[in-house]
């Protein structure tokens, strides 16, 4: 296996150095540095079917614990499209933080709007919105019946991004987020606050939490109590949301010997948005299925895809007129004895120097408009807007902007 360096962790004045790759969950930060091994691969079907790799997955756990580590873990990121090769790697060296500490560093604070010289629509809302009332298009003609369509946005600084400063600002806006930071190709992290459990398994226990059907928040308290009724009332959102908890049962049901499946969704919030939410628990009958068996047998769920799967795949590729690479795949780890947590890669960015893309989606069904499908992405992509100060309502050549919003703090939406 060939073992590549990554490039180095910033340095921080005071000796502290940021970690490799990082993600939080449930209020602490789990920190990886350096790389023992990479096991880079493509994960789909063949390479679990034939055991191979996680055959030498477990060679490399072997190794690491006869070198005197207890309990060895994998990190890192899989695209969105399995025949593409992930980005995984046994670290030198692992600890946690406490997620609020992190948060608080004054670092965390010190983004703003300034920092800006271009946000750019590379898809912008005409082509998006075609693209919307095509996939409708198919709901008539074909047997597809949901589609995630997505859209990218390039955010463009005066100097490179620092990616532990990115980190840090997201934990702190994004308290209850599966925020990440991940290495993925020599240069380029991927980090973002994502508010989706993809599966988290601890011994027998399996827990998958997929969300579908989302609003924006609102500001006042009553608009909030009646956009979050209307969600939860609305036929269209119900629907796409069931999508996603029928794929979800069915691909646990085959690994669990009990699985649990609430009636109904609830509505959960991030920052920004108003999400229908269905918490799944199960107990596996072969406890040592690994988490990364079980989230390649859930990903793509239709939270980021369709249904069925194979034609919202094809109609992605077809319209949605961009490479997504590592977004809508999932970010996590994994230890030696296959616990692990891996979320949806989504509310997130690629940064690369001074550039970072961000990207958002909406899942289309047969009653959505695409006006209404163009606005969510918005919100959506207000969660990374907010780093800067800027919300996605007025996307433009931020240069002309960027003065005027200078001294917008963190966390405050302009
Ligand atoms: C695809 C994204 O989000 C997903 C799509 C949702 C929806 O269509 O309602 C809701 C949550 C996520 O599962 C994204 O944020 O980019």
């Amino acid at each position: 296996m060939d073992v590549l360096p990554l490039p180095a962790g910033e340095r921080l004045p005071g000796g502290r150095s940021d970690p490799d790759f990082a993600f939080a969950s449930r209020g602490r930060v789990l920190k990886a540095y350096g790389v023992d091994e990479r096991l880079d691969v493509a994960l789909d079907d063949r390479s679990f079917a034939d055991g191979r790799w996680e055959e030498a997955l477990d060679r490399a756990f072997r190794r690491r614990k006869a070198q005197g580590v207890e309990n060895p873990i994998l990190v890192g990121a899989v695209p969105f499209d399995g025949r593409q090769h992930a980005r995984l790697s046994i670290p030198q060296h692992y600890d946690h933080e406490d997620a609020g500490l992190m948060a608080a560093d004054p670092d965390a604070a010190s983004l703003n709007a300034a920092a800006l010289n271009a946000i750019e629509e590379t898809v912008g809302r005409s082509a998006f919105e075609a693209a919307v009332a095509r996939a409708i298009g198919l709901f008539r003609d074909t047997p597809l019946k949901k589609v995630v369509l997505s859209r990218p946005l390039d955010v463009e600084a005066r100097e490179a991004f620092a990616s532990g400063r990115l980190l840090r600002a997201l934990l702190r806006q994004n308290p209850g987020a599966y925020v990440f930071s991940a290495p993925v190709a020599y240069g380029q992290t991927l980090v973002g606050a994502s508010p989706e459990l993809l599966i988290r398994k601890t011994g027998r226990t399996v827990v998958s939490n997929p969300l579908a059907g989302s609003a924006p928040r609102s500001t006042s308290a009553e608009a909030e109590r009646l956009r979050t009724a209307a969600l939860l009332a609305s036929a269209k959102d119900r629907t796409e949301h069931r999508y996603v908890v029928d794929a979800v049962r069915a691909a646990l049901a085959g690994h669990c010997s009990r699985l649990s499946v609430p009636d109904a969704p609830s509505v959960i919030h991030t920052p920004t948005m108003l999400h229908l939410s269905t918490e799944l628990t199960g107990e596996l009958a072969d406890p040592t299925v690994s988490s990364l068996r079980l989230a390649h047998a859930l990903h793509p769920t239709p939270a980021v895809c369709g249904t069925p799967t194979g034609l919202a795949r094809d109609a992605i590729a077809r319209l949605e007129g961009y490479a997504r690479n590592w977004y809508s795949g999932m970010v996590g780890w994994m230890d030696s004895r296959g616990n692990g947590e891996w979320a949806l890669s989504i509310r997130c960015g690629l940064v690369q120097g001074r550039r970072l893309r961000l990207y958002a989606g909406a899942g289309v069904v047969a009653d959505s408009t695409p006006a209404a499908e163009w606005e969510e992405t918005a919100a959506k992509l207000t969660t990374m807007l907010n780093l800067f100060g800027v919300g996605a309502a007025q996307p433009s050549n931020a240069a002309s902007n960027a003065p005027s919003n200078a001294d917008v703090p963190v966390g405050m939406a302009s």
